[in-house]
């Protein structure tokens, strides 16, 4: 459905540090805000671009929109080019307001003297003569996404007077509503406040399945990334570092950046000692481990373990002998966190954070077992 090859943006250095407002020098380099970004989106899904602030997310949806015109590669949507720099062959750049894409961005501006119905229906209303709707036509398909997205009891309301999670919504009617090949969302959830921003994300994924529409999303959230999406695109410094499902992502981090990135995690550095087919021995300055990894990697190579929290269990029992990966360690402090519980363990030079059942609950300064699961440490290469 959508195809971005090899696309690249960059900004003038300098007007950059001028909107930044810090003193500018002469001349500087210019800043690669999209740096030879690639990758396929299919029918349907939800495809989410993920990263810090200013790895080059938004610059890459702006780009899909047509709001910013790159210096080089392609934009395909729907096997009609959008963009295309390639030498040779002919330019194209299509202008944003004909490539036909639904767009959401988190300053979702609704218009404010209009009643929500209006809202939705302006898009139809002011298309080209030969592509207009009828009156009836555009009633009906207005109050059908208006109904979708929970907003039909509130058609005639002014747009001003709805909540802020109502408004969010409506601006997703709005650009539902031209029933678009492709859905561009930019933080649309950023500016409301946990508890909404939650439930608004399960239903733009129940919306987003129904109607099946293909989109793309921006957001600098991992856990609003990892519910959503089909597949992540993790960003940084304009390059996309790892692209893969959500549990891929989380559970085969390709970089310590991306462990780092998505969730917490302990990093554990060692060196290869054994290997035997895939299970490696790994030695730390605090003990060795076993773990289960399909890279290859020769016996003396550096390497860091990544272990999630959860990976972690915690015990005032030892089965030494029984199973691999037992160290003995000491609870630093512990912190309850509603669903789960935390204990942070201190091994040697290493302090490690667990997470389990909050039924588990250990004094600080208590001798306790960690226990690693060989299958659930990853091996993550020294960047
Ligand atoms: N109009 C511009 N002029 C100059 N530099 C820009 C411009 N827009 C973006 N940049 C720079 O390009 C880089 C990528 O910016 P972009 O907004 O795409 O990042 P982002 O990942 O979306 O960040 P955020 O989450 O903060 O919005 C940054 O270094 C940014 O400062």
């Amino acid at each position: 459905m959508l195809r971005i090859n090899n696309l690249v943006k960059t900004f003038d250095g300098e007007r950059r540090r001028r909107r930044d407002s810090k003193t500018p020098s002469a001349q500087e380099a210019r800043v690669f805000a999209v740096n030879d970004v690639s990758f396929t989106v299919e029918n349907g899904q939800l495809f989410t671009l993920l990263g810090p602030s200013g790895c080059g997310k938004t610059t890459t949806l702006r780009s899909i929109a047509g709001l910013e015109r790159p210096d080089s590669g392609s934009i395909e949507v729907a096997d009609r080019v959008l963009f295309s720099a390639d030498e040779g062959q002919k330019q194209v750049n299509v202008p944003a307001n004909e490539r036909g894409l639904g767009m959401v961005f988190q300053s979702y501006a609704i218009w404010p003297h209009m009643s929500v119905f209006d809202n939705v229906a302006f898009p139809l209303q002011v298309r080209k003569r030969g592509e207009r709707l009828g009156r009836k036509e555009i009633s009906e398909r207005v109050m059908r996404v208006l109904e979708t997205m929970e907003l039909g009891h509130l058609a005639e309301r002014q747009a001003t007077k709805l909540s802020g999670g109502q408004q969010q919504r409506l601006a997703l009617a709005r650009a539902l509503v031209i029933e678009p090949p492709l859905l561009l969302l930019d933080e649309p959830l950023s500016n409301l406040d946990a508890k909404l921003r939650e439930s608004l994300r399960y239903e733009l994924k129940r919306v987003q399945r129904e109607l099946g529409i293909t989109s793309v999303y921006v957001t600098h959230d991992q856990v609003e990334a990892l519910a959503l999406s089909n597949a992540i695109a993790v960003m940084r410094n304009g390059s996309v570092v790892q692209l893969g499902r959500p549990r891929d992502i989380y559970e085969n981090p390709n970089c310590r950046f991306v462990a780092e990135f998505i969730g917490t995690s302990n990093f554990l550095t060692g060196n290869v000692v054994a290997k035997d087919g895939d299970r490696y021995t790994v030695n730390t300055i605090d003990g060795r481990l076993a773990l289960d990894s399909a890279m290859t990697l020769p016996l003396g190579t550096d390497v860091i373990v990544s272990v999630r929290p959860e990976a972690v269990e915690v015990s005032t029992t030892s089965r030494a002998g029984e199973v691999p990966n037992e160290w003995k360690g000491t609870v630093l402090t512990r912190a309850y966190l509603g669903d789960s519980l935390d204990h942070v363990v201190g091994v040697g030079k290493h302090e490690l954070r667990t997470r389990g059942n909050p039924s588990t609950s250990i004094e600080p300064g208590t001798e306790v077992y960690l226990r690693m699961d060989p299958a659930k440490l990853v091996l993550v290469p020294v960047d």
